[in-house]
């Protein structure tokens, strides 16, 4: 069996993640490099219109059947993410209704002072790679501030399977003990002291552990995958690597008390800035993602748009490309929209970093548009002013009320 053991240059982790032993699979690297550029297509195709040039009905307005290239219908990849949705909301609402805190082992056999210290490491984590997001997390509440941690440190980590200096060693074996050793955490036996705080954190707040395993499956895609042919494909990737980061952390974040919103409708919009998130990221890194042979955008609407892959590792900005962009800038645009109605359902002291990740991650579209689209070789980048301007104008609508109670129920 293989020992996959990276860590020696890493800025981020210690000596207490680095244990290892045969067969588990060991990921203590967290250098900064970049995942691949991600997509998504609406299969809106039987409505003969593309919902986010039409305004974006809720999802369960689309068409929950998409037609394949021989004419079948087939279920659309946002119904079938969207069916999670609906279990991840109704598992949160009958453990909201059951004393959770007593109903599952406290601190998996960790000593309480070895939890702090796992919980701490996480925040360094944390601080280092995310520091806004970061600086956002302190003003929640201790025990929610340290459960986003320990979750951002386990997506970081799967991440880095697939994206970090170590990727070309993975393989699909690899990303099965991976999510083996989630399944021994979510069963109370973590391996390491980061994974004793993802622990910690799934026996405190009611989390369930298929977004975890979903996008341990979009990393695996990841290993094969460099194409996507449509939209539909493009939006599973993106429910896969991001949007699951949405329905992990709504469980810690918490929804106001006197939020009206369904707890569904909470749970789409954090979907919702997962996949907004995602397809900005793949449209700052085009010419990144080429480089390494990677094209996320639906091959489908290139071809539309008369452009092909060779446009693209050519990476010459012509009138064609600047038309394309406007339309994939604006469906992505139409995600953050969904999603800005959901934040403020949020509980109070969660709203603030998650605005504050919303309107930054947001401006990168801006910056796309302000490089006259050159995603090719300019990487699209928020500079320190923008980003300082961005944190009192998430405090202030973080203040506002939910949606839900200005306009009735969403
Ligand atoms: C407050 C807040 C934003 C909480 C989420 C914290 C958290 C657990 C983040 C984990 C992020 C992570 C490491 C994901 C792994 C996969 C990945 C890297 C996805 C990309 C993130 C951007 O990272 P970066 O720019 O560093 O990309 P490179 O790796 O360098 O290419 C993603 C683009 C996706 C991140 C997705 C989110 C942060 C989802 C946000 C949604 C919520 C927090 C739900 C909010 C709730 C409502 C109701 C709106
Ligand atoms: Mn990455």
């Amino acid at each position: 069996m293989a020992i996959i053991l990276v860590r020696a240059a890493s800025p981020g982790l210690s000596a207490a993640d680095s244990i290892s032993h045969q067969g588990t699979l060991q990921c203590s690297t967290l250098l900064k490099t970049k995942r691949p550029a991600a997509r998504r297509w609406m299969p809106c195709s039987l409505l003969g219109l593309h919902p986010w040039e039409a305004g974006r009905p809720s999802p369960a307005v689309y068409s929950s059947l998409a037609v394949n290239p021989a004419g079948e219908a087939v279920v659309s990849s946002e119904q079938k993410v969207y069916d999670v949705v609906l279990k991840q909301a109704a598992l949160l609402k009958r453990q909201l209704r059951t004393p959770v805190l007593d109903a599952r082992p406290q601190d998996m056999d960790m000593p309480r002072n070895g939890l702090k210290e796992a919980y701490d490491r996480c925040g360094e984590i944390c601080e280092e790679y995310a520091k806004t997001f970061y600086l956002g997390t302190m003003l929640m509440t201790e025990e929610r501030r340290r459960a986003i941690w320990a979750i951002y440190v386990w997506c970081r980590r799967t991440d880095e399977l697939v994206d970090g200096p170590n990727a070309n060693y993975i393989t699909p074996t690899a990303l099965d003990r991976w999510e083996k050793r989630l399944e021994d955490l979510f069963t109370g036996r973590p391996y390491d002291m980061l994974d004793a705080a993802l622990s910690g954190t799934i026996s405190r707040f009611p989390i369930d552990i298929q977004p975890f395993r979903d996008m341990i499956e979009g990393m695996r895609s990841d290993l094969r995958k460099t194409r996507y042919n449509n939209f539909d494909e493009l939006y599973m990737y993106c429910y896969y690597v991001a949007g699951t980061v949405g329905l992990m952390s709504v469980p810690v974040m918490g929804i106001a008390t006197e939020s009206k919103a369904t707890t569904e409708s909470v749970y789409s919009a954090a979907l919702a800035l997962g996949i907004a998130n995602q397809l900005t990221n793949i449209l700052r890194d085009v010419g990144e993602d080429a480089r390494r042979g990677r094209i996320y955008l639906p091959q489908d609407e290139l071809a539309q748009a008369g452009l092909s892959d060779e446009d693209i590792f050519k990476g010459v900005v012509t009138n064609r490309w600047r038309n394309f962009m406007k339309r994939q800038i604006k469906r992505a645009r139409m995600f953050f929209e969904e999603a800005e109605r959901g934040v403020t359902e949020l509980s109070q002291a969660s709203r603030w970093p998650v605005w504050a990740s919303l309107l930054l991650y947001r401006q990168i579209l801006d910056e796309i548009e302000a490089n006259d689209y050159n995603n090719f070789t300019k990487r699209a980048y928020v500079g320190k002013g923008k980003k300082l301007l961005a944190l009192p104008v998430a405090y202030g609508k973080s203040l506002l009320l939910p949606c839900s109670l200005r306009n009735g129920q969403t």
